[in-house]
């Protein structure tokens, strides 16, 4: 009897679902519909088409990133999801969208992806660039302006700054003396690496027999490690495939290779630091990271922080620089990523400012003028007092304009949605990796007053910009709780560089080449340098 109840009631249950089905598939669409069309927050941003597997891969080839980007986003808008493989990515190129990113949904934005390098070179992420948002990176973070990057600390490291740049002026005076071309990308390629090489470790390595070759040999690895393209991070499902070419015993080999000579360069402080034997006077960066316990009982960093934090701060490629300069340069810097945040950073923006100088003779000769006014009787001094550079407000804007048009880093580092969000209306799913286009504001002719045009007038008597970030049309460095950290140790090492090339010397194009004919065709990496090297002809100026 219960048997056939039972099958009676089934019965009965599917003929009524039978007929409750299409009605309950109708209703769930309309709710769907009226949705989309009442609220937008499941709209997506708009996209162009994508082919399977590979997403909108194919259409970043042929040119720069953040060049296409620019240009797709005159058609899809200032908020355009692109797939990269299987990563879904948001594209940002107006200020209010920025600003939203940076500013208003900060923290929401202030996770970066992690990829198979980055977690397997930099630490597992343990360090503070690639660092997910939260207590970890908070704790690195607050070292590095606190005790690494602080307004005292890059007061402190004067006398290596001044060191370095009396090198670098010697070094033009012996090539001008020979009549012979300067290279200038070399000359400061050099300057900037073994500046960074005496404040991180307080020596260098190039002296050291066999270890030289070793070390450079390492370099060679990691470079082209990071120019390849690991499929894991764009199509997972594909990732075995990286394991079977050998690239992931590759990187396995290069990471812990690079961890022995790191952990070689914290053995030699710590027996430095318990014998007194100091060979050098004042506390570089691994000094004063190994001794933060002492001084700051907050503070508790791990091996795999400190190491991170070495790496990132631009520590070991100057080393690497230093070693053998020539291999490095054949090796191809131009490819170079992120790896050296202040040292490629410093070197690029140095090399785009004295290109738009020799491009433009008016700003050239304002700028030279006003330098050689400040310093004055002081000029015989080979080293300018780095208080005078605060009264060079031309010289500022000369570096401002250069940023502007040369933002280094045109597309930020990248930033990840930590939860589903909106963006100018916008659904962001939780995830979304998201690149703010700071050349594309740079360069927007909607923003910017004759927009691809060098003209630094338009950052005099003007209180509008600054390097933090403080209006979202101009963003070389970032801005928000993940902007750029080495804005004070930028802005010293480039002002002290400029002025002390532009007050010894005057500057002029090689083999009568005009300056029309000088070209700023820009390379491939996240660092933008200039593709050719950039050679003048140095003449030294009694001013
Ligand atoms: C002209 C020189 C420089 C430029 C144009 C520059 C630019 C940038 C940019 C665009 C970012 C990403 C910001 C963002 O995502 O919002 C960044 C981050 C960073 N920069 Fe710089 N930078 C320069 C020099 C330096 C120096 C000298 C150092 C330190 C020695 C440094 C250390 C860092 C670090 C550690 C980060 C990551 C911060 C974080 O994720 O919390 N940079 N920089």
């Amino acid at each position: 009897m219960l048997h056939t109840c039972t099958m009676l009631f089934q019965f009965f249950l599917a003929s009524h679902l039978l007929l409750v089905l299409p009605f309950l598939f109708l209703l769930v669409h309309f709710l769907r519909r009226t949705q989309s069309r009442e609220s937008p927050t499941h709209l997506l941003p708009p996209s162009p088409p994508t082919l399977p597997v590979i997403g909108n891969l194919h259409q970043l080839t042929g040119s720069l990133p953040h060049r296409i980007l620019q240009e797709l986003s005159t058609k899809y808008g200032p908020v355009m999801l692109l797939h990269l493989g299987s990563v879904p990515t948001v594209i940002v190129s107006s200020p209010p969208a920025a600003e939203e990113v940076l500013k208003s949904r900060d923290v929401t934005f202030a996770s970066r992806p992690h990829t198979t390098l980055t977690h397997r070179l930099y630490y597992g992420n343990q360090d503070l660039i690639f660092s997910k948002y939260g207590e970890q990176w908070r704790q690195l973070r607050r070292i590095a302006t606190v005790h690494l990057l602080s307004h005292t600390r890059v007061l402190s490291f004067r006398p290596a700054r001044q060191a370095e740049v009396a090198l670098l002026v010697a070094d033009i005076r012996s090539a001008a003396a020979a009549s012979r071309p300067v290279n200038v990308s070399d000359v400061i390629i050099e300057f900037t690496s073994n500046f960074t090489c005496r404040v991180a470790l307080g020596r260098t390595y190039s002296e050291e027999k066999g270890k030289g070759s070793k070390v450079n040999k390492l370099f060679d690895e990691i470079t082209a490690l990071l120019v390849a393209f690991p499929l894991r991070d764009h199509i997972p499902w594909l990732g075995w495939l990286d394991r079977l070419n050998g690239f992931d015993y590759k990187v396995k080999k290069v990471a812990l290779e690079f961890d022995t000579f790191i952990e070689q360069v914290i053995q030699e402080h710590i027996k430095m630091r318990n014998s007194n034997e100091r060979t050098h006077n004042s506390e570089d960066l691994v000094d004063i990271l190994l001794s933060l316990g002492d001084v700051d009982s907050s503070v508790s960093l791990s091996q795999e922080n400190i190491k991170g934090l070495i790496f990132v701060c631009s520590l070991i490629p100057p080393l690497f620089f230093h070693l053998n300069l020539k291999t490095y340069m054949s090796i191809n810097i131009w490819k170079q990523d992120m790896f050296g945040a202040g040292t490629d950073t410093t070197f690029a923006t140095i090399e785009w400012v004295m290109t738009e100088l020799i491009r433009h003779p008016n700003a050239m000769r304002r700028v030279q003028e006003e330098i050689r006014g400040v310093v004055g009787a002081e000029a015989k001094e080979e080293i300018i007092g780095e208080e005078k550079l605060e009264e060079m407000k031309y010289l500022r804007a000369v570096i401002m304009e250069a940023l502007r048009l040369h933002p280094i880093v045109p597309l930020l580092l990248p930033r990840e949605a930590s939860v589903d969000t909106q963006l100018q209306g916008y659904h962001i799913p939780k995830g979304t990796r998201v690149l703010v286009n700071a050349w594309a504001l740079g360069r927007d002719p909607k923003l910017w007053d004759k927009a691809d045009e060098f003209c630094p007038e338009r950052f005099l008597n003007t209180s509008a910009f600054d390097f933090k970030g403080k209006d979202f049309r101009y963003l070389p460095f970032g801005a928000g709780r993940r902007g750029c950290p080495g804005i004070g140790m930028a802005e010293v090492t480039l002002e002290l560089v400029l002025a002390t090339l532009l007050l010894h010397f005057d500057w002029e194009l090689p083999d009568g080449m005009r300056a029309e004919e000088l070209d700023a065709d820009e390379g491939h990496a996240i660092v933008i340098h200039r593709k050719s090297k950039l050679v003048l002809v140095a003449k030294p100026c009694r001013h």
